[in-house]
């Protein structure tokens, strides 16, 4: 706590400053200041046995007492008295002449005028230091009201007790090893440093609740062995404008100060969101004012000074485009709940410490919680835990588990898991997709296919070409437009309906579509012109006739359609294929380029 340092280092300077004082005070509680004249005779006549002498100050005992001066009552025997500066007696000569034993104290260094300055401040001193030490304690104690003044947040020591790691997160390998890079820079930014490499200053972290997002924060601080500040975006804020700047500020400051370090901000929407939205009464401004020093403090970095922010949020799509930019939250990080292989490892971790009953299956665990995420998995531990403890058994079993689950199902707001309707639909989906994508000739190469849902996708099908590709041949695009009927076509062939969930595939290919038509010239009944307005063209200069504008919609629809059919046939002709690719992609829920392709029983093209 700053504010102990801050009372103490202040105390000490006042301490050791006075101690001068304090001593030649204290040291001569009894003694009798005399004229330098009554010193001079006292010595004269044999009567002085010892002096300590310091500068031009004299402290010395008497042999006989004598009565007190000007008139004072008592005697003394101790005394100090002042030489003055332009006595030229010779003073030394007359001690040695009368056996008075001299004991000279240095004098270190003449005070400079700051010294004495601080000296005649110190009480003053003494008291802000005091002040401020309470005042630091009431506000900590009050819990930092709203005009209490929070303590500023302090750091996660990860030198002790049970640090987090990567070891203690399963199941999002992929966001692993993307912090790893970061994790490496904290361990050793020299490296970075000499050859001018800069890191990315902020990392945002963005996924549904309960994913581990604060738990990754953690574990890149816990591999880097490096202090963790945390904070909530939503503690910032204040009624009173300003407070919320101010903490950044402090937080900040704190973590520059033991850098490197992870300053990881939690709900960063609640400031982070789109300027102009509305804000209510004020809290609007305390709100921008917080998120202006947020980023003021992450321009301040150098990139070497080793101070990376994680910020984490669940509505990525609501954030200000300003902390997206270059040198602030330039790294984007999606964290999306596990797979079932995910599930498994997580559920590992979360049992590490849980006696297991002989035979208890953590896959069979896993392969009933589709949907679920590593924060309802550790609640479904802990919750069988408690049906075997009130049971007094042992070790939980499989029994427990599967009682968790179902409580945690009931009292969940959101369903947990996953329909299997639903999940089956999903993976006949995407599987048509990556079917046609695999069957198409010179197709993007099919690299990933999940149905664990991310953002409002139940699944998704990840094709990416080899190569860039800078020109697009009428047969590729004819493929890409197969492929993305492909979802709607798998329902059709296998259920015989479809359902709403290929909105976001029909726009994706009607564009395809209409570009082809309206503006690449792959139309014979449009013709060789562009009727379709490049979306950076100004569409006034390029205004084509209504006539040519419905004329493009219908060859359009022509070419969609024409895609539709050989989807269909497609499928039809390659339904093992299609059941395949579905099972295996059940089973595992994320398939990766090799394990589809196997499943479909396709080499890759
Ligand atoms: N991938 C994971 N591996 C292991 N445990 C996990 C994982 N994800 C979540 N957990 C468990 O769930 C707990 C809560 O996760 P955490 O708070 O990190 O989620 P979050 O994404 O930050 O959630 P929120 O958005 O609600 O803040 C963790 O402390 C951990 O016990
Ligand atoms: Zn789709």
């Amino acid at each position: 706590m700053p504010g102990g340092w801050t009372g103490l280092i202040l105390t000490a300077l006042v301490v050791f400053l006075l101690s001068d004082v304090l001593l030649s005070f204290f040291g001569n509680g009894g003694s009798t200041t005399i004229s330098y004249t009554e010193f001079t005779k006292q010595l004269n006549s044999g009567n002085i046995t010892k002096i300590y002498s310091k500068g031009d100050a004299i402290e010395g005992t008497l042999k006989d007492k004598q009565p007190k001066p000007d008139g004072g009552k008592g005697d003394y025997t101790e005394f100090t008295t002042q030489r003055p500066a332009f006595a030229s007696d010779n003073l030394w000569g007359t001690l040695q002449s009368q056996n008075v034993e001299v004991t000279a104290r240095p004098v270190v260094q003449q005070r400079s005028f700051l010294a004495n300055l601080l000296i005649s401040l110190a009480p003053m001193l003494l008291l802000i230091g005091v002040w401020v030490l309470i005042a630091r304690r009431m506000a900590g104690g009050m819990g930092g009201g709203a005009f209490g003044r929070k303590a500023p947040p302090k750091p996660v020591d990860t030198s002790q007790g049970e640090r987090t790691t990567f070891q203690d997160v399963a199941g999002i390998d992929e966001v692993e090893a993307e912090l790893s890079e970061v994790v490496d820079f904290l361990k050793n930014p020299q490296a970075y440093r000499r050859l001018g490499a800069k890191m990315p200053r902020g990392v945002l972290l963005s996924g549904p609740p309960g994913t581990g997002k604060t738990l990754l924060a953690r574990a890149v601080a816990g591999e880097a062995d490096v202090p963790f500040f945390s904070a909530s975006a939503s503690e910032f804020i204040e009624m009173i404008v300003g407070v919320g700047a101010s903490r950044v500020r402090e937080l900040f400051s704190e973590a520059r100060k033991v850098a490197p370090a992870i300053v990881f901000i939690d709900e960063i929407d609640t400031i982070g969101r789109q300027r102009g939205g509305g804000g209510g009464m004020g809290g609007h401004d305390e709100r921008e004012q917080t998120l202006n020093q947020i980023l003021t403090e992450m321009d301040g970095f150098s990139g070497s000074e080793g101070v990376i922010v994680i910020a984490a949020t669940n509505r990525a799509e609501v954030l200000d485009p300003a902390l997206l930019r270059p040198g602030r939250f330039d790294r984007r990080i999606t964290v999306s709940p596990p797979d079932r292989a995910g599930r498994e490892q997580i559920l590992k971790i979360h049992t590490r410490r849980v006696p297991l009953a002989e035979g208890t299956d953590l896959d069979t665990v896993a392969r009933t919680t589709p949907g679920m995420t590593g924060a309802d998995l550790a609640n479904l531990v802990n919750e069988a835990a408690l049906i075997a403890v009130k049971r007094k058994q042992d070790a939980v079993d499989q029994e427990n588990l599967s009682e968790a689950l179902e409580k945690v199902q009931l009292g969940a707001v959101r369903p947990l898991v996953m329909p299997q309707e639903e999940r089956e639909r999903t993976a006949f989906h995407e599987s048509g997709h990556a079917l046609l994508g695999m069957l198409q000739p010179g197709a993007d190469p099919v690299r990933k296919i999940t149905i664990v849902p991310r953002g409002r996708a139940l699944g998704v099908t990840l094709s990416t070409p080899d190569t860039d590709r800078y020109s697009y041949t009428e047969p590729y695009l004819r493929g890409r437009i197969i492929g993305a009927l492909g979802g709607m076509a798998a329902e059709q062939v296998v259920y015989g309906v479809v359902t709403t969930g290929a909105e976001s595939d029909l726009e994706q290919l009607t564009t395809i579509a209409r570009s082809m038509a309206g503006r690449w010239g792959m139309s014979d009944r449009v013709g060789r012109v562009t009727a379709v307005p490049n979306d950076s063209q100004s569409p006034y200069g390029l205004a084509a006739a209504p006539t040519t504008l419905d004329a493009v919609d219908e060859e359009a629809r022509r070419i969609v359609a024409e895609c539709w059919e050989e989807a269909v046939a497609l499928l039809h002709r390659h339904r093992d294929r299609l059941d395949a690719l579905a099972a295996a992609l059940l089973e595992a829920e994320t398939l990766d380029e090799d394990a589809a392709y196997a499943a479909a029983g396709l080499g890759r093209s």
